[in-house]
């Protein structure tokens, strides 16, 4: 079986995905690396698995994954979260000599102490944390990147400055998915292997601009006792002002039948695009 998961080599998701097999003892997998988020979704086919970032602790939800998943035929099946923190490399010794810096467009949002050190200095943005480094090796004098703790180690260049996020307590929650649409009938007899469960799903409501259309599909979760981890909206696109929500649940293994009864009395009143029901 192959992960699919963003590279070269070193990412944070190859990071979540070693972390991620680790918990799955007997399973074989081989990470295959492709260099932008679309790569990685594309990548996915029926037997294979991908991983791509969902949220992190300092700069929110990541809007190129959700975007995806809003539309996607995939079904979560696990979620991971890592600690995540930077380091600065740069070809001159001083901050001031800096002319760009390569940053991962999730990453800039972690480092603003950093980047507000340096105004007037061309950002340069990429899709991976790796990419900026390779950019950063192969660039000119006045470069520097921001790239993982993890590589510092292993690197040797005039001006080095480790953790640079924003906060050292930061971390990123990963999912991994199939490429097949989450089932509702398949799933709610699905055993978990733990005690709890996350279920991810969109609810768009057919006309939602009218009062109180929220305060109702989230009456539903609130009768059966289920909690909300997470409630965004986000625009369908159609458009503009149309809007869906992404939700999270989670709750216990005594709570499937509720929660199954739950997502089918909402789908038949609402576009209800589930996402997976898996242990964490
Ligand atoms: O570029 C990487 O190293 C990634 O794995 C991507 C990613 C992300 O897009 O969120 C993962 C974790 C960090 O939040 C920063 C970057």
């Amino acid at each position: 079986m192959k992960l699919s998961v963003l590279g070269p080599a070193g990412t944070f998701t190859d990071a979540a995905a070693k972390a991620y097999l680790k918990t799955q003892p007997g399973t074989t997998v081989t990470l295959d690396y492709h260099p932008t988020f679309d790569q990685v979704y594309q990548a996915v086919c029926r037997d294979n698995l991908g991983l791509l970032p969902l949220e992190n602790q300092l700069d929110g939800y990541v809007s190129a994954t959700l975007q995806r998943l809003q539309t996607a035929d995939v079904t979560e099946i696990g979620e991971v979260t890592i600690p995540v923190n930077f380091g600065l490399v740069a070809n001159v010794a001083n901050l001031n000599q800096i002319k760009r810096i390569y940053v991962q467009f999730k990453t800039e949002g972690q480092c603003q102490n950093l980047l507000s050190q340096l105004p007037s200095v061309q950002i340069m943005t990429t899709s991976s944390n790796m990419i900026s480094l390779e950019k950063f090796q192969t660039g000119e004098i006045g470069d520097a990147a921001i790239v993982p703790q993890s590589e510092m180690s292993g690197l040797q260049f005039p001006l080095m400055k480790n953790h640079v996020a924003d906060q050292d307590d930061n971390n990123t929650r990963f999912i991994i998915f199939k490429n097949q649409p989450a089932n509702l009938d398949e799933l709610s007899k699905q055993p978990l292997d733990t005690n709890h469960f996350k279920a991810p799903l969109f609810v768009t409501p057919s006309f939602n601009d009218q009062p109180g259309t929220l305060y109702e599909i989230l009456g539903y979760f609130a009768k059966a006792k289920l909690n909300l981890i997470t409630l965004m909206s986000l625009p369908t696109k159609t458009e503009l002002g149309v809007y869906s929500f992404y939700i999270e649940v989670s709750g216990t293994r005594d709570q499937q039948e509720e929660i199954f009864a739950t997502l089918t009395e909402l789908a038949s009143l609402y576009h209800v695009h589930l996402l997976g029901f898996y242990a964490v």
